[in-house]
């Protein structure tokens, strides 16, 4: 068998509800990942679909950003999805930034919005 893939979710506070629903809509899909996130992302995700395990790491403002880097860097996350809110300053966009970065160095598939989101997981879906 195939060892399952290993996802990162993350969103900024105005993309939670973005990223619950779309956790809602793949719920089947994620089941069968390796998920990690960021802490209230992954509480609000655990909150909608209790069926989902989610390893839930800091919260974005206090690390968790930098420990997904991380993992990328150590080669342990598959894939990122990250639905970043471009509208609000940020204190800790200086992570935000260098997690992107890490995940363009290692040559991760990355989405940061939701649209890109269906594609990549429409693309992870085939068999
Ligand atoms: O701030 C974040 C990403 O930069 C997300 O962190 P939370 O999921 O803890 O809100």
């Amino acid at each position: 068998m195939a060892s399952p893939l290993r996802l990162a979710l993350i969103a900024h506070d105005e993309k939670k509800d973005d990223m619950v629903a779309f956790a809602r809509a793949h719920a089947d899909f994620l089941a069968g990942c390796d998920l990690v996130a960021t802490g209230t992302t992954g509480q609000r995700i655990v909150d909608a679909c209790p069926e989902l395990k989610v390893r839930r790491l800091k919260s974005g403002p206090l690390g968790g950003d930098q420990q997904i880097g991380a993992l990328i860097a150590e080669s342990a996350i598959d894939a990122l999805i990250f639905f970043v809110d471009p509208l609000t300053p940020m204190p800790h966009d200086v992570d935000v930034k260098a997690l992107m970065r890490l995940a363009i160095v290692y040559d991760i598939p990355l989405a940061l919005n939701h649209a890109t989101a269906e594609l990549l997981i429409g693309k992870l879906r085939q068999p």
